[in-house]
């Protein structure tokens, strides 16, 4: 699913009424009808109504709301915040018909101390500012802002649109926003939903279809993307009845260390769940019985150093790997680092890096100018941050993510509620897979198994980066469902990688 932008959904509303046809008076009745049925499918009309509006078309989708639901016996009060001498011409259309309906539950606003008492089981619509927003709200109207926040532990708060104040594609950091409990969206996903500065802001986000000219959607191209089901089903590409176990590929994880054996174990399983054809784990002398004992399917290349591996690059080019993957648990020493290096001067193909291999690029930087065209990088937050630096918000971290990923030629991830995928073309696509349950020792290791696996079975980079977050979230899922968020550990998530093959595409 793409994600437009602000300055892309005027153009898709313009291009909808120019061609559909449809007037923008009808297409904003279509936007808060779905609006209102939504509504009345949530709320009984025991529940007084309290729309807040601006005087922009966000504002004009309130006053439609009011009139629907006062259609439908609800109590309805409007509430209209003078935040401009002038309203939009939609606005004032629909500003003229509800009082004409309804005279007397009209209200304006103009400054903190109009704002109403509310009676005990009131909702709250925010239909102040939507996707017009052009600067942070300031003033009294931010003071009305706060007091509908104040309200957030008493009332439910539903946002249409946008939750007012939120900027759809900058940051809003420090800003006034609301801090609502729902957010009814009008066809696209927006941007600032998805980042984790935003996290108070949207609460559950439902994206209400309003028929946008689907010619504008196909034809425009969008920089970010929202991954989904069908996406997946592009991507996947089912066995072959005639394979071997050459057909899907000789995969090598560099993974542990002493104390950190674990970490290989959970990637190599995970790598096997994805469908290898074959694995070999590269481990210290330490390692080799814990994962012999651990996961007979793997084979394994003993290390010559006790502890930590420091020779992987050894005969490299003519092991026949369709795919490397390194770093969980491998540590950081010095020797793991030039073997590291001797490594990639000797493979050319992609890669998947993670963990302390990541962290090694970051103690010795000229290294990341070495990682092979195409490779993956998995980092967290704080890998990201010690790898490319600190930012000041995050949409200033997607734009170096993006940046990075286009000035390496790279696919590099960044691990979070909706972890973005940055590709070399400048794309990034954002994954809603996944839970919090995730957030826990060895969920990493897995997902670099899981890429290491897809890569070597001959997934595009790309494509083995969107099904492996995918698939990685969707098993994480399944195994909350199952066990609880808390509950779940690592190895679940590789347990039930088989259900999101089967279920998850
Ligand atoms: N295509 C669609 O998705 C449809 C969207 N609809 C709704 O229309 C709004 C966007 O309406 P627009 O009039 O462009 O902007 P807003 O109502 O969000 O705000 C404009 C209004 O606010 C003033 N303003 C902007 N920033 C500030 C500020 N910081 N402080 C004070 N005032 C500010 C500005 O001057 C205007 O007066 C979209 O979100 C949907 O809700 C349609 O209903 C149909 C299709
Ligand atoms: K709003």
């Amino acid at each position: 699913m793409k994600i437009f932008s602000a300055a892309q959904i005027r153009e898709a509303d313009a291009f909808t009424i120019a061609h559909e046809p449809i007037s923008s008076t009808h297409l904003m009745e279509r936007a808060a009808g779905q609006c209102a049925a939504w509504l009345e499918d949530h709320y009984s009309p025991s529940h007084p109504v309290y729309i807040f509006c601006g005087k922009g078309n966000n504002g004009g989708d309130g006053l439609v709301i009011a009139r629907l639901m006062l259609g439908h016996g609800y109590d309805v009060h409007t509430c209209i915040l003078q935040h401009s001498s002038k309203a939009s011409p939609d606005h004032e259309h629909q500003l003229r018909t509800l009082q004409q309906l309804h005279p007397t539950g009209i209200y304006t606003i103009g400054d903190v101390s109009d704002f109403p008492e509310l009676p005990p089981n009131a909702i709250i619509i925010d239909a102040i500012f939507g996707t017009g927003m052009s600067r942070p709200v300031d003033g009294w109207v931010a003071g009305i802002i706060h007091l509908i926040n104040d309200q957030r532990h008493k009332h439910p708060i539903i946002a249409i649109d946008m939750p007012s104040g939120l900027m759809a594609d900058e940051s809003s950091v420090h800003n006034p926003v609301v801090q609502a409990h729902t957010t009814l969206s009008f066809e696209f996903y927006k941007l600032a939903f998805l980042l984790p500065e935003n996290a108070p802001y949207a609460g559950d986000v439902h994206i209400l279809p309003i028929g946008l000219h689907p010619d504008y959607i196909t034809q425009t191209p969008a920089r970010y993307h929202l991954s989904d089901r069908e996406m997946m089903r592009t991507i996947y590409r089912p066995r072959d009845p005639f394979a071997h176990k050459g057909t899907y590929g000789h995969a090598l994880l560099i993974a542990g260390s002493y104390g950190k054996m674990g970490a290989a174990v959970l990637s190599a399983r995970a790598c096997l769940r994805a469908g290898v054809g074959l694995l070999t784990c590269h481990v210290p002398q330490c390692g080799t019985q814990i994962m012999q004992i651990s996961e007979p399917a793997a084979m394994c290349i003993t290390d010559e150093d006790a502890h930590y591996s420091t020779h992987f690059h050894k005969g490299i080019s003519s092991a026949g790997y369709k795919a490397i993957g390194i770093g969980p648990g491998i540590d950081k020493q010095p020797g793991t680092a030039k073997s590291l290096e001797m490594l990639m001067d000797a493979w050319q193909r992609p890669m998947v890096i993670d963990a302390d291999a990541l962290n090694l690029l970051s103690v010795y930087p000229y290294l990341l100018y070495k990682v092979p065209k195409g490779s993956l990088l998995t980092p967290h937050p704080k890998e990201f941050e010690r790898l490319f630096g600190k930012t000041a918000n995050d949409i200033a971290r997607l734009e170096l993510l993006s940046k990075k990923a286009v000035e390496l030629q790279l696919y590099i991830l960044l691990k979070g509620r909706y972890t973005a995928i940055a590709c070399p073309d400048g794309a990034v696509y954002f994954n809603h897979t996944g839970n919090p349950g995730m957030a826990t020792g060895g969920s990493g290791d897995v997902l670099t198994g899981i890429l290491t696996g897809l890569l070597a079975q001959e997934y595009t980079p790309k494509a083995a980066m969107l099904l492996g977050v995918w698939l990685h979230g969707y098993a994480g899922d399944l195994a909350a469902a199952q066990l609880s968020q808390e509950a779940m550990t690592a190895s679940d998530i590789i347990s039930s990688l088989g259900n999101a093959f089967r279920e998850g595409i």
